[in-house]
């Protein structure tokens, strides 16, 4: 895939690889043990679990994780349509989605996919599953005042479901929480089995109410999936406090809008917001049984 790679600072002893190619860059990542992140400081923590650059005018940014060989990204198109390629030294196939499913959510203005020739159009908060062994992916916007910025989600795939559209009105949506414990949220289950069929890959958003700050707590883990979480809507002086860590050895991220945090197995997820955001959750992993979460007792967490 076009020009050399640019640096390798895996030559140079360091954990993860830092590639420049053209327009699209990709950043990997490695498996922490929970034993050795109990001893990260806050540097490690976010270099490890944070991820801070996905929406960058005119560029596709992605981030190779070895947990679940999650790739995640962003693709901001400006006047020129961006392609997602594939990548010899990572996804390793000549085509991105030779053996990988992708999910697309839209958390800018309006804009398009073009999937094989086919266009789907995507306005703000509208999803596209797009199917293991298509072959030409390209985002682009409506307008270049108002670029759709398109967060991407993409696991390994053995099988062609059917490349589709969800419009956030047919997600399968659940009211959850209260105000009086600050979490009162909507969920809206996008790509699910209920809604569109996947191999391993579960998509969706929630959005909690003005006014409410906690998602996810009490918390849970699910040894069986790892999940990813884009936190978005969020104003520039505006943070999520992130919870992980083993429960008995908790840890916080701070997030800024547009970020995303990679939540291993064994890792609660929560978050609390200086005031109200969406977020974006993705998993993959062992079943897509949404409700498989082995809850974390209160007095538990440390
Ligand atoms: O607000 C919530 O609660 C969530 O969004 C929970 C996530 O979807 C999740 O953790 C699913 O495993
Ligand atoms: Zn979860």
């Amino acid at each position: 895939m076009g020009p050399p790679p640019g640096p390798d600072v895996r030559k140079a002893g360091l954990h993860r690889v830092f590639r420049e190619v053209s327009i699209m860059m990709i950043d990997v990542r490695q498996v922490s043990h929970p034993e050795a992140v109990r001893r990260y400081d806050t540097e490690e923590l976010r270099r490890h679990f944070l991820i801070e650059r996905l929406f960058e005018p005119g560029k596709v940014l992605l981030t190779y994780s070895h947990i679940e060989r999650f790739v995640i990204g962003g693709a901001t198109p400006q006047s020129v349509p961006l392609k997602l390629e594939s990548d010899k030294a990572t996804i390793g196939s000549p085509n991105f989605l030779d053996r990988r499913e992708l999910g697309v959510f839209n958390i800018g203005g309006p804009g398009k996919v073009e999937v094989d020739g086919t266009t789907y159009v995507l306005g703000h908060r509208d999803a596209l599953y797009v199917a293991q062994g298509s072959k030409d992916v390209h985002f682009s916007s409506d307008s270049p005042d108002h670029p759709a910025k398109f967060y991407l989600l993409s696991t390994p795939a053995h099988h062609r479901y059917e490349t589709k559209v969800v419009r956030i009105a047919e997600a399968k949506k659940m009211d959850l929480g209260d105000q009086a414990t600050a979490n009162k949220r909507s969920i809206y289950q996008m790509i699910h089995p209920d809604v569109v069929q996947s191999c391993q890959l579960v998509m969706g958003m929630t959005q909690l109410d003005a006014g409410n700050m906690w998602n996810t707590m009490p918390c849970h883990v699910h040894d069986r999936r790892s999940e990813v979480y884009l936190y978005f809507d969020l104003a520039a002086d505006a943070r999520v406090i992130h919870l992980m860590g083993e429960p008995d050895q908790t840890r916080h991220l701070v997030v800024a809008d547009g970020q995303a945090i990679l939540s291993p197995p064994w890792s609660i997820h929560s978050g609390v917001g200086t005031r109200a955001y969406t977020f974006i959750w993705g998993m993959g992993g062992d079943n897509i049984d949404y409700t498989d979460m082995d809850m974390v007792a209160m007095d538990q967490l440390r």
